[in-house]
């Protein structure tokens, strides 16, 4: 063990173990995710370090592994979704699964959107992976739902759907699984009786079940990309393909081609609602593991001087600490709100399955808009990480750049974040009616007084200075009214209008201002979200160190975006210039805690798979032995020489 790492620990203030059980909900819940966590050391998924390997011998690496792991957890009877996720998420470590999209989307859209008959037929061909299937939605030309080209026309002579993708723009395009999934659920625009219903949900097979040779229909892979390199996103090009009636989801058409209405046209995009909350989880863990390694590092590393002494620790400089803790903070806050997110998905989408639609716009709204801002925040976030270790950072042998690589997209995927932050209609409305004397109820409800409070543009001279920058329920109560910029946005719309706009160019004219209207708001939530899950947590000498992270998180955020906090006359310019003072104080009271703080996040180094994130500290000895694994130094000559340079 390195020595500078064992006195890192030894400096904790606090139960590193405790935290890990609030991290994971409970004692209960660590100690099951660690046996989970053993399949680590099976042998069966023993593997070449892919960043060894081409990207053909990586996707077959990763079928393999895809495999094993069905094998594995039917021979473990694995089966609740949470720890078949854990377990997933262990043995994937920082790459993804060929068999991911089957996961995350073709079963849940079976789930949620098959009748009866349609489940007893299709889930058990499904969760038996007779039928791989991927989620066939974006095309070439669009994203936009609306946008979408495929169409399904129902021909009542055969009792079939007929799908057809009539222009090169309207080829499906990035589906995971080209090569691996035998079915997709497909996303069509519905013609029958010669009206458009709109986009609705078919079950197309693709290949043949024995031989798995594409039926009539253009399926493949759409070639390398940034990275992603275990997946086979696809392309899939239908000529006039015929399914049976029954493959449509949810059945909206009788055999004599009525349309029959849904509750909601919008439960056909459940599956992408889902997926959005799903990933601030996983914007959550993948920030808290590229703060361990870079942390961890820090801790280890020692460089240049700061007195003349021998070279500090370089986690020791005030800038390291001010590149990392903000971020450490952030890890800290995203996992509280992935916790907050997955519960209310769950909460809400149980209502809708008993037929209450009522908190669908809510759902929607919240999870765009956490989606876009965890995401984009975490992807930044990675990014510094990479930074702060220097040379080693870029070498693959860190894992950042596999963790920014594989993390990068989902900023882009499952709804680009700027489109998720443009769904903050629901923030206007919510925001008319609340002022029209309408009172919100939900996470909405603190636009009900933001009439009284009048946060407008004022000089900051004018107000008095509400917050105290000390304490954290003042900071949140900041937060809230810099979230009252969706009065801006809504202004801005108002005045477009009177210049005689239409309300679409009136909207796009007031873009940017609704965009950030919807930063502060899911800002506000984060902030909010952290300082609740304070009062929950007993343990003084932990309450202390997470009290310390929140504020720090705040704080960051005000001195980041203090424009908004003096434009709205929350803070005074003094106040705004004792920020960052207490912030360097915050820094020096996190540093002896730095390490423990990303031990508690409790990962495994294979999970990690970072040699600079080890968890003994050993980097310099193990850099050197993971460089001699490279293909390069396969031979002592490299036949190129004997070809080119000899
Ligand atoms: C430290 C430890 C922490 C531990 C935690 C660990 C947790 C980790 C957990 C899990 C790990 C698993 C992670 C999973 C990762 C998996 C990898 C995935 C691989 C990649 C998958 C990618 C798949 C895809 O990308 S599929 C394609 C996705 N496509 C999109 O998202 C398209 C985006 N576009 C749209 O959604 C729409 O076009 C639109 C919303 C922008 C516009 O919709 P529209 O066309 O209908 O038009 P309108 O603007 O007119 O909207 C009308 C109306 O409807 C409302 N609306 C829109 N959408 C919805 C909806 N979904 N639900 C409800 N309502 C909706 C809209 O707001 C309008 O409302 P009005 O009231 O104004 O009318
Ligand atoms: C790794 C990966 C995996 C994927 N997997 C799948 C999958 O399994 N199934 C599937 O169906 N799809 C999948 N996708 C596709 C993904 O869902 C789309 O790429 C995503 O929805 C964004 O759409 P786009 O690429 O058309 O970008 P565009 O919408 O063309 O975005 C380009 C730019 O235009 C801007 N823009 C677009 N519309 C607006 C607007 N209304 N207002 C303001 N600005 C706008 C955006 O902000 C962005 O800056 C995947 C993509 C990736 C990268």
């Amino acid at each position: 063990m390195n020595p500078d790492i064992v006195k890192e620990r030894q400096n904790a203030s606090f139960d590193v173990q405790k935290l890990t059980y609030i991290l994971d909900g409970g004692p209960e819940k660590t100690k099951r995710r660690r046996e989970i966590s053993l399949v680590l050391n099976d042998p069966d998924f023993d593997e070449e370090d892919p960043n060894f390997l081409s990207r053909s011998e990586r996707y077959e690496q990763a079928v393999r592994k895809s495999a094993q792991m069905i094998l594995k957890l039917r021979e473990y009877g694995i089966s609740d979704p949470a720890e078949i996720n854990c377990y997933k998420s262990v043995v994937r470590g920082n790459f993804h699964e060929s068999l991911g999209l089957h996961y995350v989307m073709f079963l849940p859209t079976l789930y949620s959107q098959c009748d009866q008959e349609q489940s007893k037929k299709w889930l058990p061909l499904a969760t038996s992976f007779e039928v791989l299937g991927t989620y066939a939605q974006t095309e070439l030309g669009h994203t936009h739902l609306r946008g979408l080209e495929t169409t399904a026309t129902f021909d009542p002579t055969t009792q079939e759907f007929v799908l057809n993708s009539p222009t090169v723009t309207s080829i499906k395009w990035w589906p995971g699984a080209g090569k691996t999934s035998n079915h997709a659920v497909v996303l069509a625009q519905l013609y029958t009786r010669g009206k458009c219903h709109g986009l609705h949900a078919f079950i197309v097979q693709l290949r043949h079940m024995d031989t798995h040779e594409p039926l009539p229909i253009l399926v493949g892979d759409i070639g390398p990309k940034f990275g992603f390199s275990e997946v086979d996103n696809g392309f899939l090009k239908l000529d006039h393909v015929r399914i049976p009636r029954e493959n449509m989801l949810m059945k909206h058409v009788e055999p004599d081609g009525r349309y029959v209405k849904p509750a909601s046209a919008k439960l056909t995009y459940g599956t992408m609602v889902f997926i959005r909350s799903l990933l601030v989880g996983l914007s959550a863990l993948v920030m808290a593991k590229s703060c361990t390694i870079a942390i961890r590092y820090s801790a280890v590393r020692h460089q240049s001087e700061i007195r003349s002494e021998p070279e500090p620790q370089i986690l020791d400089y005030q800038t390291q600490q001010y590149k990392l803790f903000p971020l450490l903070a952030t890890a800290y806050a995203f996992s509280f709100v992935g916790q907050y997110m997955t519960e209310t998905y769950y909460r809400i989408s149980g209502d809708i399955n008993q037929g209450d639609l009522s908190e669908l716009p809510e759902l929607h709204a919240v999870s765009a808009g956490l989606k876009a801002f965890t995401t984009w925040t975490t992807n930044t976030g990675i990014e510094v990480c990479r930074m702060s270790c220097g040379g080693h950072g870029y070498s693959r042998s860190s894992a950042l750049p596999d963790l920014y690589a594989e993390f990068t997209p989902t900023c882009t995927y499952e709804g680009e974040n700027t489109v998720m932050m443009l769904q903050t209609a629901y923030l206007v409305k919510s925001y008319r009616q609340a002022k029209a004397g309408e009172q919100l109820r939900g996470i909405m409800s603190y636009l009900n007084d933001m009439e009284q409070r009048h946060v407008r543009a004022h000089p900051a001279s004018a107000r008095p200075a509400l917050v105290d920058i000390n304490d954290l329920s003042d900071l949140v109560e900041s937060y809230k009214l810099r979230a009252a910029l969706v009065e801006s946005a809504a202004k801005s719309i108002q005045q477009e209008l009177q210049k005689r706009r239409s309300h679409e160019d009136a909207w796009n004219n007031s873009a940017i201002d609704l965009v950030k209207a919807s930063d502060a708001h899911c800002h506000y939530m984060v902030v909010k979200l952290f300082t609740d899950k304070l009062s929950e947590i007993g343990d003084p000498d932990i309450n202390l160190v997470l009290t310390t992270l929140a504020q720090l998180y705040a704080l960051h955020g005000i001195a980041l975006n203090s424009g908004d906090f003096l434009q709205a006359g929350l803070l005074t310019v003094p106040q705004m210039q004792q920020i960052p003072v207490r912030i360097k104080e915050l820094l020096c009271l996190i540093r002896p805690n730095a390490v423990a703080l990303v031990d508690a996040f409790d990962f495994p180094d294979k999970v990690l798979s970072s040699v600079l994130g080890r968890y003994d500290g050993n980097v310099y000895e193990n850099l050197f032995e993971w460089a001699r694994r490279s293909p390069l130094n396969a031979t002592e000559v490299h036949e190129s020489f004997h070809k080119y340079l000899k």
